[in-house]
């Protein structure tokens, strides 16, 4: 029997109830039409007595759809203080399964939420066919998407967080364009980096469109459903890090050939002679192009990078993409020179960079001194800003 919820005022009147106008600055598109939060929780594979963690519930109605399907516990991640009211409405409602965590997903480790709880659903080997009886699952804010879903491949990479648990699958919602290269097979315009991070370590499936008519305010772009099962093996050996790195310098390059993108990879003076060794070693045509590189030659590439940056410790400068001091004494050099586009973009470059800084403070040592290019890159950053609102007034 299905565990389902009391009758509750409609969505629509939730948010009426409880003055719940979408913020533009949290990227709050609300799904209103309760079909297809079912549906999220559907194609999510919710089943009775399943723990489900769901990031960015808003007003909650994939929270009601998971709820529902009958999950026997469901702990909400929600940054707005506005939504707090009415998720323990529907907390109360929901008969002790539902937990509300007011914290932003991108700073939560979620693996902690379940870490001490002792009745959780059993851990399954990652080499199991059965997956866990847990699930990730989020409308996200579009802007948080892209961070939040390298953060979870790189868990899931590293079997921490939920993903101790076993292969915990993850359904989450992109800009169609996202989900679509998050999905992308060999050879198509759609093919980058993502496709290649996402499909090394899990097999993502888009498994429905939502027309962004079915959100309120209406997004100018439809959605893509995406739910990704963590692979048993992950495709390649190396760390999430080496990957994506070279992945990064790759498809930088895409109109170009590979070995363009590949010498990137090195320090100037060794750039030829280390492209041309890998792509030989790994019996690659250096005039292809990135998204004709197959999961396999990824593999190699990855594999035979890592170890060159062991044999020749100079060539481990570029694993991270920050650059270091020297290049962003160069940078700062190049402002007010600029349009309000290109500074945009420049500053959404530098708090990636930062984001990752903070995180891989580790894959910092050998290059430069870690606290040092921090908190360079933080006044950097308030420099852009400084400099964007002046060219906006
Ligand atoms: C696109 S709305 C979706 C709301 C709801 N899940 C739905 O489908 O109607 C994204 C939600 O994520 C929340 N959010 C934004 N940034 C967040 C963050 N960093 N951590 C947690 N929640 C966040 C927003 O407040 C908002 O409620």
């Amino acid at each position: 029997m299905k565990s389902r919820l009391p009758p509750l005022p409609a969505l629509r009147d939730f948010i009426h109830m409880y003055r719940l106008r979408a913020k533009k600055i949290l990227s709050q598109n609300y799904l209103m039409d309760m079909n297809i939060n079912r549906k999220i929780a559907k194609h999510a594979k919710v089943n009775e007595n399943d723990w489900v963690i769901e990031i960015g519930s808003g007003p909650g109605g994939i929270t009601r759809g998971i709820l529902e399907a009958g999950a026997s516990r469901l702990d909400v991640v929600e940054i707005d203080n506005r939504f707090i009211p009415p998720l323990q409405h529907l907390a109360e409602a929901a008969d002790s399964r539902m937990f509300i965590h007011h914290k932003d997903a991108l700073r939560t480790e979620i693996g902690d939420i379940w870490k001490k709880e002792p009745n959780r659903p059993s851990s399954v080997p990652w080499h199991d066919s059965k997956l866990p009886q847990m699930h990730v699952i989020g409308n996200l804010p579009f802007n948080i998407a892209s961070p939040l879903i390298i953060k979870y491949l790189r868990d899931m990479s590293y079997r921490r967080g939920v993903w101790e648990y076993g292969r915990v699958p993850l359904t989450l919602t992109f800009q169609l364009e996202v989900a679509k290269r998050l999905c992308s097979p060999i050879a198509c315009d759609t093919r980058s980096r993502i496709s290649i991070m996402a499909q090394y370590v899990a097999e993502p499936k888009l498994v429905f469109q939502i027309s962004g008519s079915c959100f309120v305010p209406r997004p100018q772009v439809d959605v893509g459903v995406v739910r990704f099962v963590p692979r048993k093996t992950p495709l390649v050996k190396t760390s999430f890090e080496v990957l994506e790195k070279l992945c990064r310098q790759v498809f930088h390059y895409r109109q170009k050939y590979v070995e363009k993108g590949l010498k990137t990879l090195y320090p100037p003076e060794m750039e030829n002679e280390m492209a041309d060794e890998l792509l030989k070693k790994c019996r690659i045509d250096p005039t292809t192009t990135s998204i004709k590189l197959g999961m396999e030659q990824f593999a190699d590439l990855a594999e035979g990078y890592n170890e060159q940056c062991i044999s020749h410790l100079d060539a481990r400068y570029i694993l991270i993409r920050a650059p270091s001091i020297k290049l962003l004494e160069e940078r700062l050099r190049a402002r007010g020179t600029e349009t309000e586009e290109s500074l945009k973009k420049r500053l959404q470059h530098a708090e990636e960079d930062l984001v990752e800084i903070e995180k891989n403070p580790t894959l910092f040592d050998k290059v430069i001194v870690n606290d040092d290019l921090e908190r360079a890159y933080k006044e950097f950053v308030d420099l852009l800003r400084e400099d964007l609102e002046k060219t906006k007034k």
